[in-house]
């Protein structure tokens, strides 16, 4: 087996974007600090609407070309990132974008006609076959997907917390189909959040500024969706501000599907979130190493 860098981290998102708007400045630390970064994404993001008018063209009901498109946007936002190693789950396209709704209570969810070849019909075995070989081959100490719920509902984002769940626990079992690799057992396992705390200060700066739709109806005082996590939840926040920089060029390519202004920047439907330099996380696998702040703040904290 060719020599690994000691230090190797995985990431498992849904759609071109989501690994910047949740984790970039962490990727940017990590590939800066000599670790290993591996990214794979689950879809091309086909669903997707459109930011730029003149590329309007691409959507899925004209000629769906967006998807080809965010592939390259993706490779820029790496760049900006320093990182080498991305690829798509089984391959370019294998796994359609399932496309969103938003539900009675506002929640992205699974829309009426999804296509067979969506990922939110993929056959969960054969995608998490798809990604078994991934993480033998890369035998990361770190993995880093969404919660249960997405984050935030969407079809692909469930997905992929799925998938990833899944795949991590057959990759470590040496009776599993050894065609796909020698077993390596991922040691932590963390998932992207966002601390009240900072929900609430960026809410605040958000209505201050007199912005009374992003967030719509959620007052900073107020109860928080069920993406938010108490601080006492929180394990590991990775300050990355230097790193912003990054993030935000990072964000900057995905520019059919993000706008950035600022400190802040909207997606579509002109969600403003701020563009956390800080980045954090909840363990659900392996052992918390916490530091003098009481969380980590180093994903391989404790190796
Ligand atoms: C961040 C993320 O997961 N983006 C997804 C999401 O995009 C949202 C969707 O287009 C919705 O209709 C908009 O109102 C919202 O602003 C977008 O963030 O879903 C897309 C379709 O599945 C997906 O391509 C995109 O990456
Ligand atoms: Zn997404």
């Amino acid at each position: 087996m060719s020599e690994l860098p000691d230090r190797r981290l995985l990431l498992v998102h849904a759609h071109p974007d989501d690994e910047t708007i949740n984790n970039g400045a962490t990727m940017a630390r990590y590939v800066a600090e000599g670790a290993q970064v591996t990214l794979v994404t689950c879809t091309l993001g086909e669903e997707g609407e459109v930011l730029v008018p003149e590329l309007a063209h691409l959507a899925a009901d004209q000629t769906d070309e967006l998807g080809k498109h965010r592939i390259g946007e993706l490779a820029a936002a790496m760049a900006e990132l320093g990182v080498t190693d991305h690829r798509f789950l089984g391959g370019p396209g294998k796994y359609r974008d399932t496309g969103m709704i938003y539900n009675a209570e506002g929640n992205a969810d699974v829309p009426p006609d999804t296509r067979p070849d969506s990922f939110w019909k993929a056959d969960l075995l054969a995608a998490a076959n798809d990604l078994v070989p991934v993480i033998r081959e890369i035998r990361p100490q770190v993995l880093v997907t969404y919660d249960q719920w997405g984050n935030y509902g969407h079809p692909d984002h469930i997905q992929a917390h799925r998938v990833a769940t899944y795949a991590a626990a057959l990759a470590a079992a040496p009776a599993y189909r050894e065609d796909l690799g020698e077993a390596w057992e991922i040691t932590k396992i963390y998932w992207p959040t966002i601390a009240e705390t900072s929900m609430r200060e960026s809410l605040r700066k958000l209505r201050e500024a007199g912005d009374t739709t992003t967030f719509e109806g959620i007052d900073p005082d107020g109860p928080m969706p069920p993406m938010i996590t108490p601080d006492r939840l929180v394990d590991c926040v990775i300050s990355a501000g230097e790193y912003l920089d990054r993030k935000m060029n990072a964000m900057k390519a995905h520019a059919t599907q993000i706008t950035v202004d600022g400190p802040f920047f909207a997606l579509s439907n002109n969600t403003g979130n701020e563009i956390f330099g800080d980045e954090a996380y909840r363990l659900v696998k392996g052992t918390a190493a916490p530091g003098p702040s009481g969380v980590e703040t180093d994903l391989f904290a404790g190796l």
